[in-house]
């Protein structure tokens, strides 16, 4: 049995409290929303942790998780580990290693997925940091992770930032494989060639090249609304498209698919592109083509 502070009890944190319990781990959890909360503080958390203290910050990536790794350079003690399970990009790891290295707590940065389905399924993990702060926090990672071989479902990636940088690539073909469903669906649906899309990719699922789980999410929303129009075509990124394809310019790697799921993704937003407007004027102006006025 491992004791653990959790800071963060969201979607993912508040799940993840839920299978570290169940696995017999003592779990003491931080959430401003005191609904959900253990304690009412930071310092309130480090003070009910025995030494030496592990906490994992699930909280959103950016400055909420800076600013709490900060906060914890401060309250935690040498010989302490903190490790960051959001999804950060994995340049923040180097500065976080480095503020909790000069007062001695050690770092881990850790992709976690597996979203809401997590809790019963468990959470694929991306570890960086040193091997010996991994052997302590193996406990913790065998909880979370699914059932099974250990190296299906977790890997130390390297030193500090490579576990967000697997979860970086990770989430880069998990844009383009969700892309590549996505137009499949819409030339399914256009074409009117099948009798039901839905069954045809819930057929999809077993047997066939391109079955997977997310497939199986696609099947399963489609069982819930078969043509998808309760919903707007508007898909948001929370940046880890964007930092595969820097990524992938500094390391001269061609991610043509990737980069085409990231700017569908843009353009779902638009109502209207100053790109497209441009195109029909020049048509308009080189070859007279029609063009449609707004408002007519
Ligand atoms: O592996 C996972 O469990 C998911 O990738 C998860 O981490 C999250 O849903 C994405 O970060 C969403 O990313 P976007 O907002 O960029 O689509």
């Amino acid at each position: 049995m491992v004791q653990l502070g959790l800071v963060g009890l969201g979607k993912m944190g508040f799940n993840m409290r839920e299978r570290l319990r169940a696995a017999g781990h003592e779990v003491v959890g931080y959430d401003r929303n005191p609904e959900v909360s253990d304690t009412g503080s930071l310092a309130e958390l480090v003070d009910r942790l025995d030494s030496p203290r592990i906490v994992w910050v699930m909280v959103p990536a950016g400055e909420p998780t800076r600013q709490t790794v900060v906060e914890f350079s401060e309250l935690l003690r040498e010989g302490d580990l903190l490790i960051d399970g959001g999804n950060s990009k994995f340049t923040d790891d180097k500065i976080n290693a480095e503020l909790l290295a000069a007062k001695g707590i050690g770092y881990l940065d850790v992709g976690v997925s597996g979203g809401v389905w997590g809790r019963e399924n468990g959470y694929g993990l991306m570890v960086g940091g040193a091997e010996s702060d991994v052997a302590r926090a193996m406990p913790i990672f065998d909880a979370l992770r699914p059932e099974g071989p250990r190296e299906e479902g977790f890997s130390h990636a390297g030193s500090v930032g490579a576990g967000h940088y697997a979860k970086m690539v990770h989430n880069g073909i998990e844009y383009g494989l969700m892309q590549a469903y996505a137009e499949g669906f819409e030339l399914l649906e256009a074409a009117k060639m099948v009798d039901n899309v839905p069954q045809v990719i819930k057929g999809w699922q077993r047997g066939t090249v391109v079955r997977s789980w997310l497939l199986e999410l696609l099947v399963r929303a489609l069982d819930e609304d078969p043509e998808l129009d309760d919903l707007e075509g508007y898909v948001e990124d929370s940046g880890e498209g964007r930092w595969t394809l820097e990524e992938a310019i500094n390391n001269s790697v061609p991610a043509p698919v990737i980069s085409a799921a990231l700017f569908a993704r843009f353009a779902s937003r638009q109502e209207d592109s100053a790109a497209m407007r441009a195109v029909a004027a020049l048509r308009n102006q080189f070859g007279g083509h029609a063009v449609r006025k707004v408002g007519e």
